[in-house]
């Protein structure tokens, strides 16, 4: 369970001016839920997901997961969810194997739990194949499952995504649809980034529209269309983004 409540994140400009990034941004996602997290370029997304992982502190507002405070239990926190991060680029000449290994034994998990979780993931995301590959050398979609596979090692409660399919074929952006369906069945908590609004209509019980740093709407689908009385969510986002001057009404 995560429980955002109400924070404020700012940022200081090369002119040590302040940039509120985040303004009063509040949502929970409960165990076996896909919460999104959806909005333009630069909206704040991506801030959200990092304050939640403790990777950013909020200014101002309070977040919690599975009850322990962001900011007082971190190393607790960070115990409990797996993050999965665009700037996690994994390079170099380590193979998933040894990535897989190396996170393990950074993250003080049990050598024979480490290898044991090394077999399972590999094949339940199809990565035997290339293994003991160097990274270096793997495509774009077998790094993302690489990546998936290190993130979620320590079989973590709650789980961070952002942008999980960025750059995958349809294929690939499928295992990774399949495997965060099977861990929402397995009453893990999710909250994923997109903007891609048809992963969101597909894999989301429920989503959060940030724009310009605000939550502009947050609930179900249903929900929203209705409010809108739309049958897509991109006909809502659009209005949104009209009322808000992000985008013209032609
Ligand atoms: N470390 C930082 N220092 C200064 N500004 C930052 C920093 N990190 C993010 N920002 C700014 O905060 C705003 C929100 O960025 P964020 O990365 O959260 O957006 P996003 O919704 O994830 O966007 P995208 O879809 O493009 O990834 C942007 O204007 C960005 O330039």
């Amino acid at each position: 369970m995560v429980e955002v409540n109400g924070i404020y994140k700012s940022f200081k400009s090369k002119k040590s001016k302040k940039i509120e990034v985040l303004k009063d941004i509040s949502f929970e996602a409960k165990p076996g839920e896909i919460y999104g997290l959806l909005g333009p370029n630069g909206a704040g997304k991506t801030t959200s997901l990092r304050c939640i992982a403790t990777l950013l502190k909020p200014d101002k507002g309070s977040i919690s997961v599975n009850g322990y405070d962001t900011l007082k239990k971190s190393n607790k926190v960070r115990s409990i969810i797996g993050l999965l991060t665009s700037d996690m680029k994994l390079s170099g000449n380590l193979s998933p194997r040894e990535l897989m290994q190396f996170f393990g034994e950074l993250n003080h998990l049990d050598d024979s739990y480490i290898k044991t979780q090394i077999e399972k993931l590999s094949e339940y995301l199809g990565m035997n194949d290339f293994l003991d590959k160097p990274v270096q050398k793997l495509s774009t979609g077998m790094k993302q499952k690489a990546s998936i596979a290190v993130s979620i090692l320590h079989d973590p409660d709650v789980i961070i995504f952002d942008e999980p399919t960025n750059g995958l074929d349809i294929l690939a952006s499928k295992i990774v649809v399949d495997f965060l369906f099977d861990f929402k069945k397995k009453g893990k908590t999710i909250i994923l980034s997109t903007h891609i609004m048809s992963e969101a209509e597909k894999l989301c019980d429920k989503i959060g529209i940030i724009m310009n740093g605000s939550l502009v709407e947050n609930g179900t689908f249903d929900d929203i269309l209705s409010k809108y009385d739309e049958e897509r969510l991109e006909e809502v986002f659009y209005k949104l983004a009209v009322e808000r001057g992000l985008l013209k009404n032609v």
